[in-house]
This record gives structure tokens, sequence and C-alpha cells, in this order.
């Protein structure tokens, strides 16, 4: 052990909580300052110790600035794949999100169900996906909320969602901590909630007033006064309006979404101290329900002793200008990451734009943003002298994202997407996010709509969805190296790489010369293996779908291979031999 390790040992009373040395067993007094999880009776056991418990250790450690507030930073070098830490929820419960219309969590297990044609529970009549649902059984789930779901006489329904407010439920799962779990609670209110931006003046203020303090008073909270004056027992101790309106703040700045079979949200005791980078070195990965959604981070990349440890509270598909602003909106603060601040984002050119030139005449430079920080920045050309506001360009980019979302929603053709992306490659650069998003759909349709199939698309397109897979494959490897966000995106585009080079292969086998088409051969392999290795993680049903997909290509592949191997061992003999001529 070093010194510093051997340092890392904090004078905190153990007494309160009885704990023992993990060496000896024997009353221990002082816990490593490291993980606080163990405690030693001196430092010479938690020398002895090291060994056994380096791997369990938790390595970072909590620090404050003014920028930051409370953040996570390495206390020793962390490899890819290596553990950063793991835990429980605090609490968990539906998704806060306000849904008007279609599915909502079913309050057991948050599976999405239709509320209007459901089961209810035995026990408060809310929509269930079955009355038997595990999650109902649950007591540290539904118990106690129940009973209070359960005060209200049934009134007339207009609206299902109106009356079923299953948004609503993480903030009383919240203020339930009071009763069940005072430590918990008490960790829930060192959670920031900018409660000072978000004030009786603001939108959000309003919002919560209106539909969450109202919905609760109305609905459940009038009568739990009266139920716990007549038992003499209070059940939540303090539910003040402001109190609601912290507990709001705490869930939208610290939840973090659970997306498997269900829709949820929880709170996790240390992963909420995890600050945002557009460029994070962290992935994290939720376990099931029979697991109570435990939380895993690892390192998505080399972590160096002293960095700062991070994850990404936004889309990192998105443009600076949006990044920035999401993250104003929902987190309060102005990122300053390497990526925000360079104009290129890491030399993608992902915000970029086609510069329009004078009088229509374009003058083939790009317009980047100046200062990409300044909310109010010019955006210049690099060829000519054309400036362009920063409203102006959020106002076009905005109005492109909109017919981009709408043409991708309709069930596009192929003539379609091609129309789209000829019109915005007008005015973006072809790297720009909403190109990606055009180009991503593309390559997802070139060997899948009729007209377009394996036997019938054209050679060029075959060249070209290849080429703009690796295009895509780039920009992605550039703003996510860890491949901590993007696996999915990531993973589509490279077997469609393999795809595509798979059926230009196969079909020009007898035709083109066999050097060059083994090139293609070789990168479809790699492609292929990069594809699994980037799924490893992931657990969505759209991860899995893809994983046997590429189970059945990788089968292709190989009986390809394995058809022609004589003839790719001699082609591959004569290459070796002309590279080393
Ligand atoms: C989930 S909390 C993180 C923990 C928080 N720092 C604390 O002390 O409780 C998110 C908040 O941390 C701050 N934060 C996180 N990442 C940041 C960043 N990159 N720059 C500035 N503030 C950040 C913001 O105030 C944000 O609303």
């Amino acid at each position: 052990m070093s010194e510093s390790e051997s340092e890392s040992v904090s004078h905190e009373s153990t007494s309160s909580s009885g704990m023992v040395c993990a060496e000896c067993q024997q009353p221990a007094e002082l816990k490593c300052s490291a993980c606080k999880l163990v405690a030693y009776c001196c430092k010479e056991h938690q020398k002895q110790h090291w060994k056994t418990h380096k791997s369990l250790c938790r390595p970072f450690e909590i620090q404050t600035s003014p920028e930051l507030g409370r953040h996570l930073v390495a206390t020793r070098d962390i490899a890819p794949g290596d553990l950063v830490l793991c835990e429980n929820p605090l609490v968990y419960g539906p998704r806060p999100h306000i849904v008007e219309q279609g599915p909502v969590p079913c309050i057991g297990c948050f599976r999405l169900i239709i509320a209007e044609q459901s089961p209810r529970c035995d026990g408060c009549g809310w929509p269930v996906c079955h009355t038997a649902c595990e999650g109902l059984k649950d007591p540290n789930n539904h118990g106690l909320e129940c009973l209070i779901l359960g005060l209200r006489t049934e009134g007339t329904i207009n609206s299902f969602h109106d009356f079923y407010r299953q948004d609503t439920l993480m903030a009383l799962r919240c203020l339930l901590l009071q009763k069940k779990g005072p430590k918990k609670w008490e960790q829930l209110l060192e959670m920031q909630s900018h409660i000072e931006q978000r004030g009786p003046n603001t939108e959000i203020y309003k919002l919560i007033e209106e539909r969450i303090i109202k919905y609760f008073n109305e609905n459940f909270f009038d009568r739990l006064h009266d139920m716990e004056r007549r038992a003499d027992q209070i059940l939540i101790q303090e539910i003040e309006p402001e109190l609601i309106q912290q507990i709001c703040g705490i869930i939208d700045v610290n939840a973090l979404e659970i997306n498997q079979d269900g829709e949820l949200s929880a709170l996790y005791p240390t992963a909420y101290l995890l600050e945002h980078s557009c460029i994070c070195n962290t992935y994290h990965i939720f376990e099931d329900a029979t697991q109570n959604f435990k939380i895993s981070v690892r390192a998505a990349v080399p972590i160096k002793k002293g960095e700062h440890i991070s994850t990404m509270y936004t889309h990192a598909l998105w443009g600076t200008q949006a990044r920035r602003e999401h993250l104003r909106e929902t987190k309060y603060f102005n990122c300053q990451c390497r990526r925000c601040k360079d104009p290129t984002e890491l030399g993608t050119y992902l915000s970029a734009l086609r510069c329009i030139g004078v009088d229509d005449a374009p003058c083939g430079g790009i317009q980047l943003p100046i200062d990409p920080c300044d909310d109010k920045t010019e955006w210049a050309c690099n060829k000519c002298e054309v400036k362009l506001s920063n409203d102006e360009v959020a106002f076009l980019v905005n109005k492109i994202g909109e017919e981009v979302d709408f043409v991708q929603l309709s069930d596009p053709t192929v003539k379609e997407m091609r129309e789209l992306l000829d019109k915005i490659l007008t005015f973006l650069h072809p790297h720009h996010y909403h190109v990606y998003s055009v180009k991503h759909s593309l390559v997802q349709l070139y060997g899948y709509q009729h007209g377009y199939l394996p036997n019938q698309i054209s050679d060029e397109l075959l060249i070209k969805k290849a080429d703009m897979c690796r295009e895509l494959i780039e920009i992605t490897k550039t703003i996510d190296p860890g491949n901590a966000r993007l696996p999915l995106y990531l993973g589509v585009v490279l077997h469609e790489l393999f795809l595509a080079n798979a059926f230009y292969v196969k079909r020009k086998w007898h035709v083109e010369n066999k050097k060059d088409l083994v090139l293609l051969v070789d990168e479809a392999t790699k492609s292929l293996a990069e594809a699994k290795a980037v799924l490893k993680t992931e657990s969505s049903p759209a991860g899995q779908k893809l994983r046997s997909l590429l189970a059945s290509s990788n089968k292709e592949l190989r009986n390809w291979m394995d058809r022609y191997k004589d003839e790719l061992e001699t082609i591959r003999k004569e290459m070796g031999e002309s590279s080393t001529s």
C-alpha cells in the first residue's frame, strides 16, 4: 500500500455504528476514508487488509467546488470496465413525466399498461398490469403508498390520466421515506433541488403547485389528516408545499431514468454526485426489479487518479446549442466541457452549417460559432465575411429539426429520405447532427425497403451505404470514445457496414479484383466483432434484438468464408507477398 493509501484513514468515531476491524474483528475506530465501508483498529491492519480491500474499495472521493458543487474525483487510476460504484436506490417509482394520453407505467412493476383497460390494485383501486403483480406485494414499493392512494373515494372520472396520476408517485414515495427510512430521507434532503432557480414566479413552481400539491391535497392529504387525527398517529410528518417543491426539484435534478421493460426513475445515494460532461468517462447499467434496480457505474475510458468522474445528463447526439440549452433548463448550469468549448466539437463539425454566402451564392465555407459557450455568440464563415447571429442559427436548426422529426416519424420511403437529405445539406455541414440522424435512418433503409432489397439495390448505392456507415462510425467514436452513451447507435451502423460489404462482395466475387474484395471481407469481419463488443452491456430490447441479428450475420459470414476458404487463403498469401516485396 502506498503512503497516500495508508493515510486515507479518517478518524471517525465508529462506536455508535459498532464497526469491527476487517482484519482482526476487534472494535474499530478508523474507517477507510475512500469508501467508508470498512473499519480498522489500527493503520497496520488497514495495510494488511489492503490486498483484499483494493478491489472493493471505492476508487473516488467526494470533493466540492464553487462551479460544480459536490463531485467525484478518482483516487487511483481506473481502467476501462472497472467498477466505480454499485448501489441500491434510495427510492424508485414511476417516471415523473406528465402523460396526457397513451400507456402509463404500472405502479407495481412499471411496465407500460393501458390504464383504461387494466385491472385494479385490490388495495387502492389504481390501474395495474395484474392484481398479482409482484411489485404490489413489496412493502418497500407499493406498501404505505397503497394505503394513502386508497383514501380517495372514487369520484367521477372524466379523464383517466388526470385521475390516476402516476407521474406524482415518485414525489409521494420520497415523502413516505420520512416514515419508512429516516436515514434515506436525510440522504435525500442532502441532494440539490435548485429551489432558488425554481421560485414562486417560475413556470415550474406553478406547474408543481397545480399538478402535484393541489392533486395530493384534494385527493389524499386532506383525508390523511383526518385519518391521522382519528388514529392519533402520524404517517407523513411533513407535507408542506415548500417541501414538496423541494422534493420535486430533487427528483428533476438528480433522478436517473431506467428504461428496461418498464419506465421508472430512481434516486441513488452516491451515483447522483456524478457530474455532467458532454464527453463523459463512465457508463452505467441497471439491474432489474429482482435486484432492486441496483446501479453499477463503470469506467468507459481510462480515468487517471485526480481526474473527475462524469456521466452525461443530456443527449450525446445533439449539437452544442441544444445540449447547453437542455442542461440550463433542466439542471440549471452552463456546461464548460471541452466538447462545448470547441467550435468544431472535437473535429466532428456536428453543429456546423454551410455558409450560404452573399446573394444566395454559397462561398463553399463553413459557419461555426465564434464562442460556443456564449449564448449570444456570432457565427462566422471560415472563407467569407458572412456572419450569423446565434438566434438566426437556432431558428434555422430548429426548423430543420422539426422537418427531420416529421419525415422520420411518417414511415418514409428511401426517396423521401434522400430528398430530405439533399434539402438539408444545402444549409448544414455533412456531419451536422440532423444530417447524422437522416443518414443513420437511410443506412437502415438501403437493403431493406422494397426496390432497395439486397438483390435490387444498385452497386453505387451499396458503396454509398458503406461510405455513410464509415462516416457515422467515425463521428460516433469521436463524441463517445468509451462507448458510454451510444452503443446502440454504433452497433447498428457497424452491422449495416457489415451488410453493405457482405452484399457487395457476394455480388462481385466472380467479377471484380478479389484482392480489393478481401479488404472488404476483412472490414466486414472486424465491424461485426466490434458491434458484438459494443453491445455487450446493452440490455434494452433493441440491443437484444440486434445481438441476435449479429449472431445470424456472423454465422452467414463464417459459412461464406468456409466455402471460399482455399481461394481466400491463396489471395491473402499473394497480398502478403506483394506487400513485403
Ligand atoms: C445530479 S446533481 C450533482 C451533484 C451536485 N453537484 C451536488 O452537489 O449535489 C446535478 C447538479 O450538479 C451541478 N453540476 C453537475 N455537473 C456540472 C457541470 N459539468 N458544470 C456545472 N455544474 C454541474 C449542477 O448544479 C447540477 O444541477
